[in-house]
């Protein structure tokens, strides 16, 4: 059995998926991190595949760039194939100067200037946070490991080019630690069908100074991020 946009069938998809917007992302992390692994979606593109990471069963999917695209995915892998737990897995800039290019932060929650939860919440303000367990997982695991993490909020925003400076100033005066596309509306499906989700992203550009990683370099730097998310 297949979706609309994911070929896989039934019992190709393991119940927990880490996610990341770039398909060759999901490729070098499967290729380099799981063994037995096989490829389980590749309509219009966006990889997936499932494979073993210490002897358990993971599946490792892109879910494209921004809510709608991420919601189509998330929603058919929630709804068709029993996933029960999702690791956002992911880029995001920041404009403060306290957080550094390669700093991996954990979404304890995330604001979002989308209207997609409102769509879906009533037009009410729906509060989207990080599953407590994967928290306190990814607490414990970064302890472990020796790396370094900030917990906090994200912004996920509709726009990746939009009105630089307003954004800047209302992050900064907000403590918000960074901004990406995706991880409110993961919080939001996450939490109407009662599943566990968790957004760990890596630091790929300053949007005030303009320091940033090359498109490659949002591959290669994910060693200590994939980690924990494996260990999860
Ligand atoms: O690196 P990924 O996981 O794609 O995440 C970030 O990068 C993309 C924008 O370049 C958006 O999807 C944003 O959320
Ligand atoms: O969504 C994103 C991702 C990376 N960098 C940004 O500035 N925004």
């Amino acid at each position: 059995m297949s979706t609309l946009h994911i070929s896989a069938k039934k019992n190709d998809i393991a119940e927990t998926v880490i996610m990341s917007g770039d398909p060759i992302r999901v490729k070098f992390i499967t290729e380099n991190y799981l063994v037995k692994y096989k490829l389980i979606n590749n309509i219009r593109g966006m990889l997936g595949y499932t494979g073993f990471f210490k002897e358990k069963k993971i599946s490792i999917m892109s879910h494209g760039m921004g809510i709608p695209s991420a919601s189509i995915y998330i929603q058919e892998l929630i709804s068709n194939y029993n996933v029960k737990k999702i690791i956002r897995l992911g880029t995001c800039g920041t404009v403060l100067n306290t957080i550094n290019l390669k700093d991996i932060i954990v979404s304890v929650s995330a604001c979002t200037d989308s209207f997609a939860n409102r769509l879906r919440f009533n037009n009410f303000d729906f509060s989207a946070t990080a599953n407590f367990d994967l928290l306190l997982k990814t607490y414990k695991v970064a302890n472990k490991l020796g790396i370094k993490v900030h917990f906090g909020s994200l912004f996920t925003t509709d726009l990746f080019y939009s009105n630089f400076k307003k954004i800047n100033s209302i992050m900064k005066i907000h403590n918000i630690l960074g901004i990406d596309m995706e991880t409110a509306g993961i919080y939001f499906l996450a939490s109407k069908f009662g599943i566990q989700a968790i957004s760990l992203c890596i630091v790929s550009d300053n949007i005030n100074t303009g320091e940033k990683l090359l498109s490659e370099e949002r591959v290669s730097y994910f060693n200590n991020i994939i980690n924990i998310a494996l260990e999860l």
